[in-house]
């Protein structure tokens, strides 16, 4: 099932452009929407899960046409929001097993098989007669994904959610999703570049609202091929470097210089080595030149 976003706008009653003519056809397997704060991320993913609406545009969801009948989305849907509630004092295991009867499962083998197969795809199986409230921020946020596949859902939709993660919890988070991906249209939202690297295999750019890059990480290294420049710099020249240059990034080198990278059609001077594109790049240069 495919999810065609077209023509999507929203300005809230301040006079943001939250969303501005975003389009973005997304297929089964894992989509990374990447951008920095403030990009629009949520209120797209808001939109595309029905709880708000667009000022214009359209959605669809296979055979859904999202905007105009959102319950019928909502039943295939699985939204983890990026602020997940407070949790009451029930281990995994009950708490899901109220969920799932909330849900109508009447048969308590039926939904014993389906907690368990939750709870090992989240690898929760092992921490299920634990209290929620007292799980990790980790384990609860692969807690909420057990619970939303209590639904089956086709469409699962997850904002930011290693936002907060230690590198082990976030490593173990991502592998979950990996798992899911395998079988579901999954749209991940971030702003840590290595996240979309290590999983996905289209990715969005989005910032000011604007859908700037669509595509493969590798079909964007592949269009910077040729265009980014290295070179070593002391500390305090950064800023003239900044001024005279297209400069993507700048990294510390373990004797307090610094490695910048630049943007650019043709060597900038003889002093910058050609390096070979990288998806941060594609990032950074996807937001200078917006900025442009
Ligand atoms: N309900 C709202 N009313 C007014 N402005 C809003 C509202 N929600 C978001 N915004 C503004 O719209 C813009 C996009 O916000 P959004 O939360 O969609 O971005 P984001 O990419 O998810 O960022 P973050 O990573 O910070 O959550 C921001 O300028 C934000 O301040």
């Amino acid at each position: 099932m495919q999810l065609s976003i077209s023509r999507l706008s929203k300005t809230y009653a301040n006079g943001v452009h939250a969303l501005d003519n975003v389009n973005l056809e997304i297929r089964k397997g894992m989509f990374g929407l990447l951008g920095p704060n403030g990009a629009g991320k949520s209120s797209l993913m808001r939109t595309v899960a029905t709880l708000q609406k667009p000022d214009s545009g359209e959605i669809s969801f296979g055979e859904i046409d999202v905007l105009k009948d959102p319950f019928s989305l909502r039943k295939v849907l699985g939204y983890l929001p990026q602020e997940f509630g407070v949790y009451p004092n029930f281990s995994a295991e009950d708490l899901l097993d109220y969920f799932a009867q909330l849900k109508g499962i009447s048969q308590k083998t039926d939904r014993q098989k389906l907690i368990q197969e939750v709870l090992e795809i989240t690898n929760l199986w092992e921490v299920r007669k634990k209290h929620v409230s007292g799980y990790s921020g980790g384990m609860k946020q692969r807690f909420g994904i057990a619970q939303l596949l209590l639904n089956n859902p086709q469409l699962i939709i997850v904002d930011e959610p290693t936002a907060g993660l230690d590198p082990a919890e976030r490593h173990r988070f991502l592998n979950v999703l990996r798992e899911i991906g395998a079988n579901h249209t999954v749209i991940f939202s971030t702003h840590i570049v290595d996240d979309v690297r290590e999983l996905c295999h289209e990715i969005g750019i989005l910032n000011g609202g604007k859908v700037l890059f669509r595509g493969t990480p590798s079909q964007g290294e592949a269009e910077l091929q040729g265009k980014i420049w290295m070179r070593i710099i002391e500390r305090e020249d950064v800023e003239a470097f900044q001024r005279d240059y297209q400069v993507l990034s700048a990294n510390y080198n373990p004797d307090n210089t610094l490695n910048i990278r630049v943007f650019s059609e043709h060597q900038p001077h003889e002093t910058f080595v050609p390096a070979t594109p990288g998806l941060e790049d594609v990032y950074f240069s996807a937001l200078k030149n917006s900025q442009a």
